[in-house]
């Protein structure tokens, strides 16, 4: 049996369908620091996913998301093997298509437009990297995707930071794309998968 533990966290994309631009945060301090990504964090207690980001993109942004715009649009797990804490970060990925609001600064993030063919890629997650612009651009070219990935990382340099995290050194991966809806059993079936092929240790001389 595993005994590993798991935190599960949101990450909520706005995203402007018209315009063809994504809403990103500069994350100002904490978990993350000087990059951008999404907004969202850690699931309270007693909370869906699906609330738990829409309550954390109102603290990071002020934005109010429309409950009914916001779509489950894929998990990612990520995998530390550099860690003896063998801890797990399971996160709920969300598109919000619409929302009430203009974007404001806060203590934990700086909002910023992002046309969906030029996102800061230098300044975010690998692993974000590797899905968020196929993610986007199938959305804004009218197809309601959904991404797994499953991930594993053996430690390496922040760049932002410049110091050593274990949510760095991106190992093997396993990433797959559901061009319409999906379901919790094929994402159950993907990270089996994953874990029947080694958990993206990379194999190191
Ligand atoms: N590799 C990765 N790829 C990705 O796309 N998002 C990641 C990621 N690693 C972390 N994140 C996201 C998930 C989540 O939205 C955010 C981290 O959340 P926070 O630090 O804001 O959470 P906390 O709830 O701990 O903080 P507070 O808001 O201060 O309570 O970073």
């Amino acid at each position: 049996m595993s005994t590993r533990s798991q935190k599960q966290y949101t990450l909520i994309l706005p995203l402007d369908l018209q315009r063809r631009r994504i809403l990103l945060g500069m994350k100002l301090r904490g978990f993350g620091v000087h990059k951008y990504n999404g907004f969202g964090g850690k699931i309270e207690p007693g909370e869906t996913p699906h609330d738990g980001a829409l309550r954390e993109l109102h603290e990071e942004s002020f934005l109010h998301a429309v409950p009914e715009s916001t779509h489950s649009t894929g998990s990612l797990l990520l995998r530390t093997h550099a860690d003896t804490a063998a801890l797990d970060l399971y996160i709920h990925v969300f598109i919000a298509t619409e929302w009430t609001g203009e974007p404001v600064e806060t203590d934990e993030m700086r909002p910023e437009w992002f046309d969906v063919d030029s996102l800061p890629l230098e300044d975010m997650w690998e692993e974000t990297t590797s899905w968020m612009p196929g993610l986007l651009k199938r959305w804004v070219d009218g197809k309601r995707a959904s991404v797994g990935h499953c991930v594993g990382f053996n430690g390496g340099m922040d760049k932002g930071t410049k110091e050593w995290s274990v949510w760095h050194g991106m190992g093997g991966g396993k990433i797959r794309w559901w061009d319409e809806e999906w379901s919790d059993d094929e994402w159950r079936l993907l990270v089996k998968e994953w874990e029947e092929e080694g958990a993206g240790v990379m194999v190191r001389n």
